[in-house]
């Protein structure tokens, strides 16, 4: 990859990452400063723009991207820190390959929740859903199995065991009472992707608790009358 190459992107990336990383603030999708986003830049070697460790997503600038190799070491001199999580995002880059060409965290109550109830299972399964098809899955009443890792505190081992759990199919995995990391071809794509993930966990959990309230046999007694 050409120096010139790399200075042309760095701007066009950052911009990207901030506008989606602004859009997502606004949901209270980065609470506490949570969350980090990254877009790849080159393949082999591995070379992508990320967040910086530590920032309120709410007020993210371009200065607050820099740009690291497969191990998260910076390509360049630069007293940013890399998000804490970035091995995470390297092993989506390795795993998936041009299917993910940015990678993005956010953590929110209904994938907190939804990692909870099903983390026995090890997995979320959703069925006949619309927006599975925000997903890029198409076929009539589709079911997806959304892996859930268990939120371990040494990274290596959380990028490892998510980096197990992968499915090319399906762009997301969840961790336990921690968040999702989502992924896409591009930008566009992965927010895209989160979107239809929150809106399925949201619909999921609300309905789970719906049929437990005991309002589900009323509905369907009315419906019968
Ligand atoms: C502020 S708690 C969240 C962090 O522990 C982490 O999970 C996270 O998502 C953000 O880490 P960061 O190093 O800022 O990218
Ligand atoms: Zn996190």
């Amino acid at each position: 990859m050409s120096q010139t190459f790399f200075q042309e992107d760095r701007f066009r990336i950052a911009e990207q990452l901030v506008n989606v990383s602004r859009n997502f603030a606004e949901k209270g999708w980065f609470p506490a400063t949570s969350g980090n986003l990254s877009v790849k830049l080159n393949q082999d070697p591995l070379m992508f723009g990320v967040t910086a460790s530590g920032r309120d997503k709410e007020s993210l600038t371009i200065h607050d991207i820099l740009f690291v190799d497969g191990d998260s070491k910076a390509l360049e001199p630069t007293s940013l820190k890399p998000s804490a999580e970035t091995l995470v995002h390297a092993e989506v880059y390795k795993k998936i390959g041009a299917g993910a060409g940015a990678v993005l965290h956010v953590h929110t109550i209904y994938n907190n929740l939804i990692s909870e109830v099903y983390a026995e299972q090890g997995s979320v399964t959703i069925t006949d859903m619309e927006l599975i098809k925000g997903l890029n899955i198409w076929e009539e009443g589709a079911t997806i199995e959304v892996p859930i890792v268990e939120n371990f505190a040494d990274i290596p081992k959380l990028a490892a065991e998510i980096g197990k759990r992968l499915d090319p199919r399906v762009p997301g995995v969840l961790i336990r009472k921690h968040g999702i990391y989502a992924w896409g071809e591009d930008v566009a794509a992965a927010k895209r992707h989160v979107q239809a993930f929150e809106f399925m966990f949201q619909y999921q959990f609300l309905y789970q608790q719906f049929l437990r309230s005991g309002n589900a046999a009323q509905l369907a007694v009315a419906n019968a009358l």
